[in-house]
This record gives C-alpha cells, sequence and structure tokens, in this order.
C-alpha cells in the first residue's frame, strides 16, 4: 500500500528574482484579497511590484532566500522516520507543497498521481486553521489533483498533544536559560479583522494554542498579540509591537514565541529576530528573547506522525479534535458545506 503524506506551507522565493512573482502569487490569491479576478490581479501587480525592493532587502538578510523549503524538507525527513516506524507496513513518501513557490501545489499534486499512492493524507503545517492559509491550500490541492487515491485531511491541531507538548518545552527551555522573570508573548501572524468578522476560526484556534501551553508549562506572565501586518485594512490587535511597548512600560523582560508557524523563515529570522529585537533595545526591555519554532522537535514531530494515524483511521475524515473547524471547506466533516467565499 502506498501513503502519500503532504505537508502544506505557504512558500517563499528561492533568490532575489523569485520575490516579485512570489509576491504576486500571494497577493493574487482570492483567500488573501477578496476582490474579483479583474480587480485582484491588476492590484497583485502593483502591490508585488511595490513591495518587490523592500522585501528583496528582507530577504537578503537570509541570504537572498527564504529558507522555508529547507525547514519543511528536515520536517518531511523527520516524519518519513516516524512513519516508517509508526506503520512499518505502509510505503511512505512525504511530499511538500507549497503556495506561492515551489514546490507548487499544482505540480505536486501531478507528481503525488503520478506516484500512484493508495491513500494520501493532507497535513497543513499550520496548527490553526485559517481561510487565508489552510483553505487556500486545500482548495488548490482538489483543483489539481486527478488522482483517485482514498484521501484524509487534518484541518488543524491548535490543542493537539504534540504541538502544545513541544511549544511548552522550547518555553521552559528558553526560560530556564534567563536570569529574571519573563513576560511570554505569544506573537500569531495577524490576519485582517474582517477575515475573523466572516467566520474564520483563526483567532479563536490561536487562543486556544496559547492557552493550552501556558498551562502546560505553568506560565503565569503571558499574552497573545500579533506581527506581519500588510496594508492599510485593520488587523488583529493588539499588535507584536504594542506588546513589546507595554512590557517595557511594565519594565519585564520578554520571550517571543512564534505561536502560529512552525518553522523558521522571514517572519521570525527578521521580523522576530532583528526588527523587533532592535525596537526591544530601543525601548530599554530588561530582555529579549526568541523561542525557535519547533522545527523538528520530537513531539512535534510525534504529533504530525499521531494525526496522519488517526486521520486514516477515522477512514477519509479529519480527527477533528477540540477547536476543530466545522463549517469550514478544509474540515472534512462539512465536506458539501460553501466554500467560505474563496471563489476563484
Ligand atoms: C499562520 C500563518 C500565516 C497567515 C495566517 C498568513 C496570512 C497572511 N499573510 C499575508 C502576507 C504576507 N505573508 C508573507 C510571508 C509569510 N506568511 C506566512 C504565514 C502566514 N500568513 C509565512 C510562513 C511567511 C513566510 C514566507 C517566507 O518567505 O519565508 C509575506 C511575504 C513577506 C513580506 O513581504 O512581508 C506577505 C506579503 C497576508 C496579507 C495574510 C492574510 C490576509
Ligand atoms: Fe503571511
Ligand atoms: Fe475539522
Amino acid at each position: 500500500m502506498r501513503l502519500a503524506v503532504v505537508l502544506f506551507n505557504l512558500g517563499g522565493p528561492d533568490g532575489p528574482e523569485a520575490v516579485r512573482p512570489f509576491l504576486f502569487n500571494l497577493f493574487n490569491d482570492p483567500a488573501i484579497i477578496r476582490l474579483p479576478g479583474l480587480l485582484r490581479t491588476p492590484l497583485a501587480r502593483l502591490i508585488s511590484s511595490r513591495r518587490e525592493k523592500a522585501a528583496q532587502a528582507n530577504y537578503a538578510l537570509m541570504g537572498g532566500r527564504s529558507p522555508i523549503v529547507p525547514e519543511t524538507e528536515a520536517q518531511a525527513a523527520a516524519l518519513t522516520a516516524a512513519l516508517k516506524t509508526a506503520l512499518p507496513e505502509a510505503e511512505t513518501r512525504v511530499f511538500i507543497a507549497m503556495r506561492y513557490w515551489t514546490p507548487m501545489v499544482e505540480e505536486v499534486a501531478a507528481e503525488v498521481a503520478a506516484w500512484r499512492a493508495d491513500e494520501i493524507v493532507l497535513l497543513p503545517l499550520y496548527p490553526q486553521f485559517s481561510t487565508t492559509t489552510t483553505a487556500s491550500s486545500l482548495k488548490a490541492w482538489r483543483k489539481s489533483y486527478g488522482g483517485t487515491a482514498r484521501t484524509s485531511t487534518v484541518c488543524c491541531y491548535p490543542a493537539g498533544r504534540g504541538w502544545i507538548d513541544s511549544q511548552a518545552r522550547l518555553i521552559t527551555e528558553a526560560l530556564a536559560g534567563s536570569d529574571r522573570p519573563l513576560r511570554v508573548l505569544f506573537s500569531a501572524h495577524g490576519v485582517p479583522k474582517s477575515v475573523i468578522d466572516g467566520g474564520d476560526p483563526y483567532q479563536a484556534q490561536v487562543e486556544m494554542t496559547a492557552a493550552a501551553v501556558a498551562a502546560r508549562a505553568g506560565l503565569s506572565d503571558w499574552t497573545i498579540c500579533y506581527q506581519s501586518r500588510v496594508g492599510p485594512m485593520k488587523w488583529l490587535e493588539p499588535s507584536t509591537i504594542d506588546a513589546l511597548k507595554t512590557a517595557a512600560r511594565d519594565r519585564v523582560g520578554v520571550a517571543v514565541v512564534p505561536i502560529a508557524f512552525v518553522s523558521e523563515h522571514i517572519e521570525t529570522l527578521v521580523e522576530l529576530d532583528i526588527e523587533y529585537a532592535e525596537l526591544a533595545h530601543e525601548l530599554g526591555l530588561p530582555a529579549y528573547v526568541r523561542v525557535p519554532a519547533a522545527g523538528v522537535q520530537p513531539d512535534f514531530i510525534g504529533g504530525l506522525a499521531e494525526a496522519v494515524i488517526a486521520a486514516r483511521r477515522a477512514g477519509g475524515t479529519a480527527p477533528c479534535g477540540p477547536g476543530c473547524a466545522p463549517g469550514f471547506a478544509a474540515c472534512p466533516r462539512s465536506e458539501a458545506s460553501s466554500d467560505q467565499g474563496l471563489t476563484s
């Protein structure tokens, strides 16, 4: 039996010349800019050309490219090893499918079909479900995959055991290395507030993750904030910048946890490690510590393997645990439900 596990993430440019087309693909996604194609596509062209230089300068700080693909390849290798032990009877291959740059969902769907998988498990590397990320990737998959394999989908794992344990362990280690008490800032990628007002469960699931991690790690001083704001709309609040200012007023150092990311990329290595570290210094914060993303941390990889096994056992339906997103296109419990307005 051939089992294909497909890991979904956003992707990132693999060189300076890829920055503009990567940004174009992102802003041309109707899950990101909710306008009809006739308006969205020219707008995406305009925004990607306007952002190109500044974005290239940021990617230059990481050697000119995003590390998201090599980071995800390492996760795929670790998950392959975990699944070999857990499912010795299956011939398992873990694929990675990126939404906005190579290896793109469309080409990976063709590869999985050509490999003649008997079974597929779709596994987003987004612990919290959002229409802007998970639903967009799964929709692209469904459009592209032409094979006949029995498919199950993991919609999300905001309070999944392995995911929560990995975060609690990484935070505990970071706090133990500090000579003073720190406030934990759970910093999630923001989304426009209108997305949440439209029923997207992302914010509720981020809050669920943070509360579960805080309980598991026994934290007393913690707060949630949102980074990476783009454009003039109202985004989720408070911003991570405001949370840093509040910590400065309270004269407390911080440990920043990238609570919606599972690997290192521009949002952690540049925004958190350079931009916000500089701001923290300017604000005179007593300490600024950044907790690493989960990467190949064994609890996290073990949790992904468990999610694959549970999805298969459920027979084509996701293991809809606490915080799952019924009513959303990604949640197979509601496979026949509407598309959340993600028209293309
Ligand atoms: C939880 C994960 C993510 C959500 C939710 C999300 C929403 C979202 N993002 C943008 C715009 C940009 N995101 C960019 C980079 C980026 N975003 C995520 C994850 C989420 N995005 C990741 C993992 C990355 C890193 C990719 C990399 O190259 O390393 C970028 C590009 C960087 C930049 O120019 O700032 C943009 C732009 C919007 C508008 C949005 C919700 C509507
Ligand atoms: Fe983003
Ligand atoms: Fe679900």
